[in-house]
């Protein structure tokens, strides 16, 4: 089997792995400037609400680090071109606020450098560079600590160390991430304190994350693990003692009301009836404390004939046009449509589930759970 990871990173080199391939091929392709890693994460081709922020500021500090002949002339005109390009990379996927929170943090922290005496250019770029790195290595760390924090959580919930069977939706893996992953972290850290009997995965259409990637990093890992379609999800619970359904996150509003990907919803309503815990893990920049709830969260409309195609594409990245728009064609799809010509299709790529539905979210600062009003005050989420 291939390697896992989704990003390989060397400072002025940047691979992803095309995610639209798998399972079938693993192929790295390069991301050498702010333009690629727009049309890669557009695309899909890198998907994961902390990948997808990790290649955006990677993408930037891979161009910034290999522009020689174009490099910034001053400070000022180093900072202007650091935050048009981030305010450029946050439009490429606008519902996981890992990428936009970077962004805030990545320009602030260019901004903070300007601020400084005897400041050059080439300090704001390595400034930069050095930030978007940190990014890469904490991430890994977050998510071990996510691991830890769930897996504890989980067995105390249940009451015990073993035997532990658990459903996951999407993929939340090394394949989302920098590594390890954040609900599938929690699963290899069932699966290493020898607590884990079985992990279910749902097939998570369109895109399939589940059956492509989760399904493979499952084998890879060799977790014990079993696939079920989309459907599936309720026969599943009312035959197997489920102790929970773990899944990821994209943004988790100040309340606790968490955008996931689309089919989230409806398992937490299953989880509610059938007496499984429902359990969100996601690093702090995932939560978005300025959305007061999931009714600020704008939820990503992919395009149609993601839901008509039966298999992957194959994505040819366009040049931008002059007008600065960047189209991502889909020139091969390798299989029919699945639907007649003409009908409407509904194809939102996130849905989001009420924090009422939700007994914990998992970060890498430990686990918040409902108070005694049954609010989840995520302010908490930042306190180690
Ligand atoms: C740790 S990944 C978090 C989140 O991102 C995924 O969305 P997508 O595959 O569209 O990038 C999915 O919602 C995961 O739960």
């Amino acid at each position: 089997m291939a390697t896992l990871l989704a990003i390989k990173y060397a400072r002025g080199s940047l691979e992803i792995l095309d995610q639209l391939l798998l399972p079938h091929q693993s192929v790295y392709i390069p991301v050498n400037d702010v333009l690629t890693g727009w049309q890669a994460i557009r695309s899909m081709q890198v998907r994961g609400a902390p990948a997808i922020a990790i290649v955006a500021a990677l993408s930037l500090a891979v161009e910034l680090n290999n522009a020689f002949d174009t490099a910034p002339a001053t400070p000022q005109s180093a900072v202007e071109l650091i935050h048009e390009k981030l305010d450029y990379l946050v439009t490429s996927r606008p519902t996981a606020v890992n990428l936009a929170d970077a962004a805030g943090k990545l320009k602030a922290l260019t901004q903070n450098v300007l601020a400084a005496n005897e400041v050059t250019p080439d300090l704001v770029v390595k400034a930069y560079i050095e930030a978007a790195e940190l990014m890469l290595l904490k991430d890994v760390e977050d998510n071990k600590a996510i691991g830890r924090h769930g897996a504890e959580w989980i067995t105390n919930a249940v009451g015990k160390t073993s035997g532990i069977r658990v459903l996951t939706h999407c993929n939340t893996g090394s394949l989302a991430t920098a590594s390890y992953g954040t609900a599938l972290g929690i699963i290899r850290s069932l699966h290493a304190n020898a607590s884990l009997d079985h992990a279910y995965c749902t097939e998570t259409r369109p895109y399939n994350q589940g059956s492509r990637l989760t399904a493979y990093e499952l084998v890879y890992e060799q977790i014990p693990a079993t696939l079920i379609t989309d459907n599936m999800a309720a026969a599943l619970m009312s035959q197997q003692g489920l102790a929970a359904v773990i899944v990821g996150a994209d943004r988790v509003a100040a309340n606790g009301d968490t955008a996931n990907k689309i089919g989230t919803y409806q398992l937490a309503i299953l989880a509610k009836f059938f007496g499984v815990k429902f359990v969100v893990a996601a690093p702090t920049t995932s939560v978005d404390l300025y959305t007061k709830n999931g009714e600020g969260i704008k939820i990503e409309q992919r395009p149609g004939w993601e839901v008509l195609v039966v298999s992957g594409p194959t994505v040819t990245n366009n040049p931008a046009k002059e007008s600065g728009e960047v189209v991502v064609d889909v020139t091969d799809i390798r299989s029919v449509k699945q639907a007649a010509n003409g009908i409407g299709v509904f194809n939102p790529s996130f849905d989001v589930t009420p924090a009422a539905l939700i007994d914990a979210i998992v970060t890498e600062n430990g686990v918040v759970e409902k108070n005694a009003d049954g609010i989840f005050a995520m302010e908490g989420a930042f306190k180690a």
